[in-house]
């Protein structure tokens, strides 16, 4: 399997160095060359497996032979070892056909576990292989932070330092990231909102002597093996509601666009899908584009569901290099728009073929705080905000035959005052996590400029000295 960037003018690379890369040269995101097929009779046959062995199904042939089986198999298991449940991924019914997908029980309480946990054994992999270090710089609105540190810290071979919009996440996500005692954790708080935070990761990429200088590495959904390990969940759980012998619709809250990108995925690689549904709160820069073909920035605004105060969907970026047939001009001249005048426009026809594949909706606080009150009330289970929005548009939607499934992305306890404010529960952190409430945070302040955090990041990295 070889990669590819969106934009069409980095180096081809085999799925181990897109690991290690983050963003592709040209600017770009890398892209597998071709999508792996599952006919109907492989996915019937993932109803009973194990998760684990579905991810290994699903993992491997995007993989090209570059890790070898059994350490594939075995960074699965220890990944997946760190969740709480074991299912990993559960299904919680929550009217006659809506499910909730929680994809919360891993250690820091938010989707991004899943994939963090395997994507740190699968770095520290490869770079022992090379006997080579990285610097990691992640942007974070809130869990890529946490999960990422919870992933890399104390590992020898790496250096995490993560961006998050100072003031902007809550205390339990800052605590996250600010608490960890480990040398090789570096938690930055950003003068800026997370479109600065990721403008600024996405600049170092763009800047090679700083890059080469420090081995930059992503975690970022920028980086493929995020978007690979959660097209998993889309075949464990569409299977366990009828898939392949019906079509499955999702409802995914949104932000930088990975989660529901990983959906389409697995959509392309045979898992019939309904209605791919990307589900936004008032920072519904892309629910407006599909309503009008025209991606074009506004401002962001502070909400209960903080993860998703996002303008600048990164991963947006691999839907359009799909949507034009992977024309990396096509791509480049939408990217250069948006940098320089904050806004571009689709053609009619990748716009038509959107719409075909995406409905999509917005939800307001109000709303949120009424979906998180009325669930509650109704069914006596708690929803975080940020699956409230996704099940608040799947309601507004309306039922159909195929099952909707909404991506469950936090657990409640992860925005205590919002989910108390709403439903007059006050959501209790699982017990291992609650010594972190109190212990010493440790972070540094920034402002929100290129060469400020490079320098921070520079004068702190031990790849920079040659430590390896
Ligand atoms: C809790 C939560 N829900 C939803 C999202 C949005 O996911 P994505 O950025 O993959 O669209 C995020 C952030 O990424 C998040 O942390
Ligand atoms: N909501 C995210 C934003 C970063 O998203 P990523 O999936 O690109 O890492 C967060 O919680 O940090």
């Amino acid at each position: 399997m070889r990669y590819v960037s969106t934009r069409g003018d980095a180096p081809v690379l085999d799925f181990a160095d897109v690991l290690l890369q983050g963003l592709a040269r040209d600017g770009g995101l890398y892209l597998p060359e071709t999508w792996p097929q599952f006919d109907a009779k492989t996915i019937a046959g993932f109803a009973g497996k194990s998760y684990q062995d579905v991810a290994f199904e699903v993992i491997r042939p995007f993989t090209g032979g570059t890790i070898k089986d059994a350490d594939l198999k075995r960074m699965i298991d220890e990944a997946y070892a760190t969740f709480r449940h074991p299912a990993v991924t559960p299904l919680v019914q929550i009217a006659p056909n809506r499910f909730v997908l929680e994809l919360f029980h891993g250690p820091t309480l938010a989707f991004k576990d899943v994939a963090m946990q395997l994507l740190g054994r699968l770095m520290d992999h490869v770079l022992a292989e090379r006997n080579q270090r990285a610097t990691i710089v992640g942007a974070t609105s809130g869990d890529t932070g946490g999960a990422a540190i919870e992933a890399f810290r104390g590992r020898e071979r790496t250096d995490v330092f993560i961006l998050f919009p100072e003031g902007r996440v809550s205390d339990v996500q800052r605590r996250q990231m600010t608490t960890p005692t480990e040398a090789n954790v570096h938690a930055l708080a950003v003068e800026g909102n997370f479109d600065d935070c990721q403008a600024i990761v996405k600049g170092m990429f763009n800047h090679f002597d700083f890059r080469d200088r420090v081995g930059l590495s992503g975690v970022n959904s920028i980086n493929w093996a995020r978007i690979l390990a959660q097209i998993v969940y889309y075949f464990v759980a569409g299977v366990a509601v009828g898939a392949p012998h019906r079509p499955v619709s999702f409802t995914v809250p949104t932000g930088n666009f990975g989660d529901i990108f990983a959906g389409y995925a697995a959509m392309r690689m045979g898992m019939p899908v309904d209605k791919l549904v990307i589900a936004t709160n008032r920072n519904d820069i892309l629910v407006r584009t599909l309503e009008t073909g025209r991606y074009e920035m506004r401002g962001v605004s502070a909400t209960i569901s903080p993860s998703m105060d996002i303008q600048i969907s990164s991963n947006f970026e691999r839907l359009l290099a799909e949507m034009h047939g992977r024309d990396g001009a096509s791509v480049k001249a939408m990217m250069g728009s948006l940098s320089q005048s904050g806004s571009f426009t689709i053609g009619d026809v990748p716009l038509a073929e959107m719409r075909k594949l995406f409905a999509a909706g917005r939800c307001g606080e109000d709303q949120t705080a009424a979906t998180i009150a009325r669930t509650h009330a109704e069914t006596g289970y708690l929803l975080d905000p940020h699956t409230a929005i996704g099940v608040h548009v799947a309601e507004e939607l309306g039922d159909s035959e195929a099952p909707m499934i909404v991506l469950g992305t936090a657990h409640p306890a992860k925005f205590p005052a919002a989910v108390k404010a709403a439903s007059g529960v006050y959501p209790a952190l699982p017990e291992q996590l609650e010594p972190m409430m109190t212990a010493t945070e440790r972070q540094s302040v920034l402002p929100a400029d290129l060469g400020a955090i490079e320098r921070h990041v520079e004068e702190n990295a031990r790849a920079v000295k040659g430590t390896a």
